[in-house]
Formats: C-alpha cells, sequence, structure tokens
C-alpha cells in the first residue's frame, strides 16, 4: 500500500452530483459497480493511497449511506473521514467540502467520487508535484481524438489543433489558501477547480493521468468499470486491507430457560435438558460470541444483523449464526483471530463436551481457534437458582 507521508494534507471527495447522463435510479455517486457503490469504490482508493483528512460531499438524505461507505473504505482509519452535504453545482459541493476541513490543512486534494478506479499512483504524483511548491496541479492525458469545432447546428467550423489539448481528471492539488481564495472570487460556475484557480491568476501545472481515472459518467462508462473490476480487479483499481491492525471486542447474552425442545447451547444439543427460550434456538454462548466479533469489527451488535425481522434466524442454530457472522467480517475485510467465551450455568455440565463444543463452535467459524470455560456461580443470581445461562466472550478480529 502506497501511503503517501505528506502532513497536513486532506482529500475533498466530491460525491453529491445526482448523475442525469448515468440515469442510474440513484444518485450516481451510490449505484453499484459491482456489490459496491461508486462512491464506495472511489474512497478505497482514497484510503489505499494516502492516510490524510477525508471530507465526502453527498446529497442531502445520503449522508447515512456515505457513512456506511466511508466506514468500510476507511477501515481503522474511521477517525480520518467527515461526510458533508454538497451543494447545486460541483463549484457549491468543493466549497461545502473546503468549510469542512481541519484547520491544520494546508494541501487539499479534489477528487471525483465518479472516478472511482483512480489508482494511487495518480495521488502520488499530485501530492508530490504540490509538495514540491505547485500551487495548482492536474493530472491530464493526451487527446488522442481529432477534434473539431462545431456549431449549433453541428455542423463543423474549423479544425482543432489538438497537440495543445489535454484532458483534465481528478484528483486535482491546490494549496488550501489558492483555492479557497479563488473560489471566494469566482464569478463564474467552473466544471473543474483548475480553472477557478487559473481564473485568479495562478498557473495550473499538469502530471501525468492514468486511463484508468476515467469518469463514470454514462451507461457504458459504468459497464466498463463493472469489467475492469471483474476481470483484473488487483490491477485496475488498489484493493488493498484497509486495516491496519487487529483489534478486540466483547459481547455478552443471557436466556432463560422455558424453549421449546432440547437445549441447544454453544453450537450443541443437549438432549434431556430444558430448552432456553428466545427469538432463535437462545444459544447464548454464539450468540455473545457473535457480539463480540462484531463489536471487534465495528460493525454493530447481534441486533443489527439478526433481529427478528428476519424470519430465517428465527429458530437457527449457531453454526448459522457464526458462518454469517464470518461472512460479514469478510465483507468488511476481517478475519477472526481467536475467540475465549465463558458460560455461567448451574445446567448443563460442561466438563465433558467442552472439547466437543469448542470444535463446534471453531468449526462454524472457519476453523478459527475457540476457548470454552464454564462455571458456576455457587448458587447465586439467576444462573445459580437454575433460571437460565448468562455467556461472555472475548474475540480477537485481525485484517483480511
Ligand atoms: N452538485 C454537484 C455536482 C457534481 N458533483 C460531483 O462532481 C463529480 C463530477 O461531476 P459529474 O460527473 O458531472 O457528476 P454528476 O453531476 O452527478 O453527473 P451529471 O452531470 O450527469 O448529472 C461527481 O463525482 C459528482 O458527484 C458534486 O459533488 N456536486
Ligand atoms: C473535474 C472534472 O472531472 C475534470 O475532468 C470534470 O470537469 C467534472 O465533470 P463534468 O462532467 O465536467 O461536470
Amino acid at each position: 500500500m502506497t501511503l503517501t507521508p505528506v502532513p497536513h494534507l486532506a482529500v475533498i471527495v466530491v460525491a453529491a452530483g445526482s448523475g442525469t447522463r448515468l440515469q442510474g435510479g440513484a444518485p450516481k455517486a451510490f449505484v453499484g459497480i459491482d456489490d459496491r457503490s461508486i462512491l464506495h469504490h472511489a474512497l478505497r482508493g482514497v484510503f489505499a493511497a494516502m492516510s490524510a483528512q477525508v471530507v465526502v460531499v453527498v446529497p442531502r438524505g445520503y449522508e447515512g449511506e456515505a457513512l456506511t461507505d466511508a466506514r468500510n473504505a476507511a477501515g481503522d482509519r474511521a477517525d480520518l473521514f467527515t461526510v458533508v452535504v454538497g451543494g447545486a453545482t460541483r463549484q457549491e459541493s468543493v466549497a461545502a467540502g473546503l468549510a469542512a476541513l481541519w484547520a491544520d490543512v494546508e494541501i487539499v486534494l479534489v477528487h471525483d467520487a465518479a472516478r472511482a478506479l483512480t489508482p494511487p499512483a495518480v495521488f502520488d504524483r499530485v501530492v508530490h508535484a504540490v509538495d514540491a511548491g505547485a500551487a495548482a496541479v492536474i493530472p491530464t492525458l493526451p487527446v488522442v481524438d481529432t477534434i473539431k469545432r462545431v456549431d449549433e447546428s453541428g455542423r463543423v467550423v474549423g479544425p482543432v489543433d489538438r497537440s495543445e489539448l489535454a484532458a483534465a481528471q481528478t484528483p486535482q492539488g491546490f494549496l488550501r489558501s489558492v483555492l479557497e481564495a479563488a473560489l471566494a472570487a469566482v464569478d463564474a460556475d467552473h466544471t473543474d477547480d483548475a480553472a477557478a484557480v487559473a481564473a485568479a491568476g495562478h498557473a495550473v501545472v499538469t502530471v501525468e493521468g492514468d486511463a484508468a481515472a476515467f469518469k463514470i459518467t454514462t451507461g457504458p462508462d459504468l459497464e466498463r468499470a463493472r469489467a475492469l473490476l471483474a476481470t483484473e480487479p488487483a490491477a485496475s483499481v488498489a484493493r488493498p486491507p484497509v486495516h491496519s491492525a487487529p483489534r478486540v471486542g466483547i459481547g455478552t447474552d443471557v436466556h432463560g430457560f422455558g424453549g421449546e425442545g432440547t437445549l441447544w447451547l454453544a453450537g450443541l444439543e443437549w438432549p434431556g435438558e430444558v430448552a432456553l427460550s428466545g427469538h432463535s434456538d437462545g444459544d447464548a454462548v454464539a450468540h455473545s460470541i457473535v457480539d463480540a466479533l462484531l463489536a471487534a469489527a465495528g460493525l454493530g451488535d447481534i441486533g443489527t444483523h439478526f433481529g427478528t425481522d428476519r424470519p430465517e434466524f428465527a429458530g437457527a442454530h449457531a453454526a448459522a449464526f457464526l458462518s454469517h457472522t464470518v461472512q460479514l467480517l469478510s465483507d468488511a475485510g476481517w478475519r477472526v483471530g481467536n475467540v475465549a467465551v465463558q458460560v455461567q450455568a448451574r445446567r448443563p455440565r460442561f466438563a465433558d463436551r467442552r472439547i466437543e463444543a469448542e470444535q463446534a463452535l471453531s468449526a462454524a467459524l472457519g476453523g478459527a481457534p475457540v476457548s470454552v470455560s464454564a462455571t458456576t456461580t455457587d448458587g447465586l443470581g439467576f444462573t445459580g437458582r437454575g433460571e437460565g445461562v448468562a455467556a461472555f466472550a472475548t474475540a480477537l478480529v485481525v485484517p483480511v
């Protein structure tokens, strides 16, 4: 992973456009490329390229979705992003992003979410050019088509010398003071930030862009992005692990006796024992593990993913809960390190089946080590009176 070590740097990701040319059924940044949105892929690229404040500018009403995308892309760098509402034009959205910058930011990049597959190397080139002294830097590609000037009726009125043209991309990089002053003084709506800065009298320099930094504007552009991700995900866009360190989590669960059928606990059936009650099988041991894993990964808790509105988990056993949790973790870039769980119960007696329980839970977690311990509470409390079972779990998750 390339992490550009430039202090006082921020990236504004503008994602507040409506996508009228794409017609994707949602604001463009929230349209899916694969199972992830354009914004998610754009933010993954940004977080892969650098460690900096990231301001995400979105349409009103999409702040929640943007937070989820940003959280998934940022991994353990969630303290670095801010989500703000944009304006009616791209320029207004950039201004909204600028207003949210931390006080110590000196260099700012403005990046289109729509250029979702921009490689980290483009960010590097832009940042290094600003860091080396340029007030304004844009990545460009040469224009490859023959260009004509046409009139309103579509009739060609003359040639254009393409040798003096370049196609502008993003991220565009600026000294913060220069961009802020240019946008404060601007009296026209420009389609990119470099135009506003140039209108304010500053030189704009170019660095090499990249074909993969194309802007998803129309349906065929979206198809191109889909094809790139499907055929060469590693080459077309950086999809690195976004977490840099393991994390721990804690979970507890309690169920009372009084359910129907036989007891299920710690992933095992216990013939002859009274069942626990609950929406599922009442397996407090498995549920505490789910909570510990989700907490470790920052993915909420069991109610977030297995609420009573999920009929498929009614009566479900540990394996269903744990394997789905492993999938949620995997989607967010985590795998299970290990789990330790303690069960407090007068019955059932765990001594003879402790290893069997560890093996069942481990298998449901795809082989991660699970330690199970059990204790009574000397007759104290609801577990001591034999009214129910309590379980306490800790879990370690590690970056994939
Ligand atoms: N009011 C706006 C308009 C555009 N953008 C952002 O600016 C980038 C480039 O704009 P464009 O590709 O033109 O996006 P849209 O305006 O959404 O597309 P269209 O012009 O087809 O409606 C996009 O990431 C878009 O989300 C923005 O943040 N706020
Ligand atoms: C900023 C930009 O992506 C540079 O090419 C572009 O100007 C913005 O998109 P639009 O299609 O011109 O609105």
